[in-house]
């Protein structure tokens, strides 16, 4: 069946196929372009109605019959295609989806803008679309007339220009009118139409006015631009961006003709809102946006095919398409996008980070990790669940924890260090420490702070107290020193009295302790060397932590008494390590001095202040509130915390609230280390404070703050960080069945160990013992201290600095040793057989460190009768008479209390004819032995479990 096309009609009439497709269009029928076919009753009714007439005219005549409404029965063709390019122009209104059609309909016919122009006062809507259409001009006339229908089926401006104009409209309006009746190509007629039901009436109207009022929609104006349509109908909120602006207030602003916007019934424009789905990626402004691009097809990001369905939809007053699809959509995408965010760790579904950098205290939970990122604690619980750490929320974690936490969801983790932590706590009380305040000349100069550094038994502490008594002695003779850990003494230089303060406890290590908490008390190093046993390691040992912390040194060659003393070999041997003497042309002063015979000792104490005055600038303010370092502290039975702190700045006075570390308290008294009662301790001088509410430990810093109540505050918080940084680093302690099963996991192992046992004998047994262990070459064990008698602190700080295991042999912790061990993770474990600790500690390096079980009785049931099966063996009808009988469990059968059959399984157990998992007191059931039918009433069936039981 030939259809005629239209420009063979246009031929045959002699005019040009616009002309035939505006025709068409007046008579209501939708004709898509030149190619399209005409159904037969509509060529006819148009031959019928033109035929004469252009036959003898010429198509000059566009608009003279405005009637033919009637699109009914036939249904012109729609050409799709042309749509398509049009499109991009319909996006400014919704109107724009009415035209549309329209403009497709007219696609070819550029020339023959007059027609439409002149006839439809939509014409001015088309227009309109101004803005954007760039597109093509031909296509607004055109786009006029479909609107000009739409607009007369409601609006009410509209219908003004364009009732007059067509009756066409009429029939146009009703959407499903012409659809309908021909169109397989429906989405893209439909499309034009649509908009003509409905909403396309309001936004007819609207579009005009929505052109002036909204704004112009910015980013959105090219597809999006679209979608903010004034009139158009909501969007779907689904599918809507989610900023209000992206509703269409914000750029395109949802200027909608109020309830206009809301399309009626085919409004639901659910037509152009599909468009939706297609901006809704798009996001911003993508939602209303959408809609109207959709139409047009190009604006639709999706690229999707343009305008089909948003047609179907108008025409049928409802969303258009499977409707199933479009919930799917919505659905689909909103996963799809959190898939996007969101990695699958562990199952689990977190937000993911920018790489942007998290910074948290030592100790945090992953509470805290989850506020500064946002996200659910429990979801990185459980996530961390599925990465092999098992964690609780509030619980503090190490800094790896952390990190692998970052690294899964793209976050950089910094783990504040405790000084930065501390500065930051200080801060938020608007407190500062470590910097004098006001200018240069508010500082004076103070004493410098030495140490005492050098080789065992090379005479530290001997010179030591000889410059402490003898300082004594020239000041009150028979006075006596009491050793708080740091002491002055003051010397004459050139006719000046010059004050030094000496930390008393002699050695690097309480040095390098205390620089490792950051805190630098001293700025001159003595170091001692025996002149007659010369430069020893630990003399080299010393010279490298003073270097290392840029400290000035002086060299104290001692025991120069004795006759084996070599001095200048001393000089010699230091001036390879780089501390060359003065005399030989360094910048080291040496002494030679005699802490046994007090020789040179002032001597000694020149050179510090010349060392001090040359090449360091020593000087604080001693009028703000003090700060300073703790040097030592203990816990006096009668006096309570005593510290002794070294002030370093300002001048600390009895009655000064302060906080040192975790304690806090006011200053009730302070002792010099004559005992003496002092007020007042300036820059450099140490003093023993009583009122603190517990001992600070050395190293740390105290400072005076306002009132007590800040100085509180101050310690809590530091507490409760000690608290959290301690539990965090307690969970990376080693025990020896984290060794065992990092071995487990092939990698090469040190264990350390400490040994106490309670006497030589046995520690040195085990000592061999242990050593004699054949464990191979990828396991290693050291003891690295042993000793006799109870397990002490020192031990358990050993433990805890080395990962080590105390291994105790019938040796228990002393004094608080116990809660240190707990405090600080380490694992002591406790013998009294020596084989038993030998044995676990080398199954442990082998990795076989077996789990200890215990047996544990479920319950037992009473055979009360037998039934011989051929096929199962004899079954036992039971009743369980306690606990329960589990499947899965071992049983034993015990006839008049013996035990006749042990560790046996069960074959099957029933409960009625089904199988049972297990079966519980007061219910019967059956159950067959495997492996054992010597089985008789009344015999019991008891069934048990082993359980591991932790190891202590
Ligand atoms: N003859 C002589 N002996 C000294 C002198 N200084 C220290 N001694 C002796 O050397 C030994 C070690 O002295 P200490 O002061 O204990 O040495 P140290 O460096 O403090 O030793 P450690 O505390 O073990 O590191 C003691 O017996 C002192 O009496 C000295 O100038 N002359």
């Amino acid at each position: 069946m030939a259809k005629t096309r239209v420009h063979e009609l246009a031929k045959e009439f002699g005019v040009e196929s616009k002309f035939v497709l505006e025709k068409f269009k007046e008579m209501g029928e939708f004709v898509k372009s030149a190619s399209s076919t005409v159904e037969l009753p509509a060529e006819m009714r148009f031959r019928k109605e033109y035929g004469d007439k252009l036959k003898a005219e010429t198509p000059s005549t566009p608009a003279p019959a405005p009637a033919a409404p009637k699109p009914g029965p036939k249904a012109p063709k729609p050409a799709p295609k042309p749509e398509a390019t049009q499109a991009p122009a319909a996006p400014e209104t919704p109107a724009a989806a009415a035209e549309a059609p329209a403009a497709a309909a007219a696609p070819e016919a550029p020339e023959a803008p007059q027609a439409p122009a002149a006839e439809a006062p939509a014409a001015s809507t088309g227009p309109r679309p101004g803005p954007k259409p760039a597109p093509r001009p031909a296509a607004k006339p055109a786009a006029a007339e479909p609107q000009a229908p739409a607009a007369q089926a409601e609006t009410p401006s509209a219908p003004g220009d364009a009732a007059p104009k067509s009756p066409a409209p009429r029939p146009v309006g009703r959407p499903g009118a012409p659809r309908p009746g021909n169109n397989p190509f429906a989405p893209s007629q439909g499309m034009g139409r649509k908009p003509a039901p409905g909403p396309g009436a309001d936004r007819g109207p609207a579009a005009p006015g929505a052109g002036d009022q909204r704004p112009p929609r910015p980013p959105a104006g090219r597809d999006g631009g679209a979608p903010g349509r004034p009139g158009m109908p909501r969007p779907n909120p689904a599918m809507m961006p989610k900023s209000p602006a992206a509703f269409g207030q914000g750029p395109g602003g949802r200027p909608a003709p109020g309830g206009a916007a809301r399309p009626g019934p085919g409004g639901r424009g659910g037509a152009p809102g599909r468009g939706g789905p297609g901006g809704a990626p798009a996001r911003p402004g993508g939602a209303p946006g959408g809609f109207a691009g959709r139409p047009g097809g190009g604006g639709r990001p999706g690229g999707g095919r343009p305008g089909q369905r948003g047609t179907t939809q108008g025409a049928f007053g409802r969303p258009g398409g499977p409707s199933r699809r479009g919930r799917k959509s919505k659905r689909a995408r909103r996963q799809e996008f959190e898939a996007m965010e969101a990695p699958t760790l562990g199952g689990m579904r977190v937000r993911k980070g920018n790489g942007e950098t998290v910074r948290l205290a030592r100790g945090a939970s992953l509470t805290d990790f989850a506020d500064k990122v946002g996200v659910d604690a429990a979801q990185l619980v459980q996530m961390l669940f599925h990465l092999g750490e098992m964690v609780t929320a509030t619980e503090s974690v190490n800094e790896a924890v952390l990190d692998l936490l970052g690294e899964e969801l793209n976050y950089v983790v910094q783990v504040v260090s405790p000084e930065d932590e501390d500065r930051e706590l200080l801060s938020s009380f608007d407190l500062e420490f470590g910097e004098d305040e006001g200018d240069d000349s508010d500082l004076s100069v103070r004493p410098p702070v030495v140490t005492v550094m050098g080789h065992v038994d090379h005479g530290k502490t001997r010179l030591l107290d000889a410059l402490r008594s003898a300082n004594v002695g020239d000041k009150e003779a028979g006075g006596i020193t009491q050793h708080i850990g740091a002491y002055q003494v003051t010397t004459d230089v050139d006719g000046t009295d010059r004050r030094i303060t000496f930390i008393d406890t002699p050695g690097h290590e309480a040095f390098t302790s205390m620089r490792a908490r950051g805190a630098q008390a001293t700025d001159i190093a003595i170091l001692v060397v025996a002149a007659d046993d010369g430069v020893m390691p630990q003399t080299v040992e010393a010279l490298n932590h003073a270097k290392a912390a840029g400290v000035p040194i002086v060299v104290a060659v001692n025991k120069i008494d004795k006759e084996s003393a070599d001095p200048t070999k001393v000089r010699g041997q230091l001036s390879e390590y780089g501390l060359v003497p003065e005399e030989y042309g360094g910048d080291a002063m040496f002494v030679d001095v005699s802490a046994k015979s007090e020789l040179n000792l002032d001597k000694l104490l020149e050179a510090v202040v010349l060392t001090a005055d040359a090449s360091l600038d020593l000087r604080a303010n001693s009028e703000q509130d003090a700060q300073g370092l703790v040097i030592e502290a203990h816990l006096d039975r009668g006096r309570g915390p005593v510290a002794t702190v070294l002030v370093q700045r300002g001048t600390l006075r009895v009655g000064d609230s302060i906080v040192a570390g975790p304690a806090y308290g006011r200053v009730r008294a302070m002792l010099d280390e004559h005992g003496e009662n002092i007020t007042e301790a300036d820059p450099s001088r140490p003093a023993m404070v009583l009122g603190l509410t517990a001992t600070p430990g050395a190293g740390q810093t105290f400072l005076v703050v306002d009132d007590d109540r800040m100085a509180r505050q101050i310690a809590e918080k530091r507490e409760a960080r000690e608290r959290a940084a301690m539990q965090a680093k307690r969970r990376v302690r080693r025990t020896l069945e984290d060794f065992m099963a990092s071995m487990e996991k092939g990698a090469s192992q040190d264990l350390n160990l400490i040994l106490k046992g309670d006497v030589s004998g046995s520690v040195e047994a085990l000592e061999d013992a242990l050593a004699g262990l054949d464990v191979g070459d990828e396991v290693s064990l050291r003891i690295i201290d042993r000793g006799v008698g109870a397990i002490t602190e020192t031990n358990v700080d050993l433990a805890a600095a080395s990962d080590a295991i105390i291994i105790g042999f019938n040796v228990r912790p002393q004094g608080k040793a116990s809660e240190m061990a707990d405090k600080e993770g380490v694992e002591i474990r406790y013998y009294s057989v020596i084989y038993q600790a030998i044995e676990e500690i080398e199954a442990a390096l082998k990795g076989l460190l077996k789990p200890v079980y215990e047996e544990s009785v479920l319950g037992q049931a009473q055979i009360r009768a037998i039934f011989r099966s051929s096929k199962h063996g004899n079954i036992a009808g039971c009743m369980v008479t306690s606990g329960l009988i589990r499947r899965n469990a071992k049983v034993r059968v015990i006839r008049d209390g013996n035990v006749i059959a042990d560790n046996l399984d069960l074959a099957s157990l029933k409960r009625e004819k089904d199988d049972a998992s297990e079966v519980r007191e007061g219910f019967e059931c059956g159950l067959v032995l495997k492996n054992f039918q010597d089985i008789k009433e009344d015999d019991v069936v008891e069934s048990f479990e082993m359980r591991e039981i932790p190891r202590s």
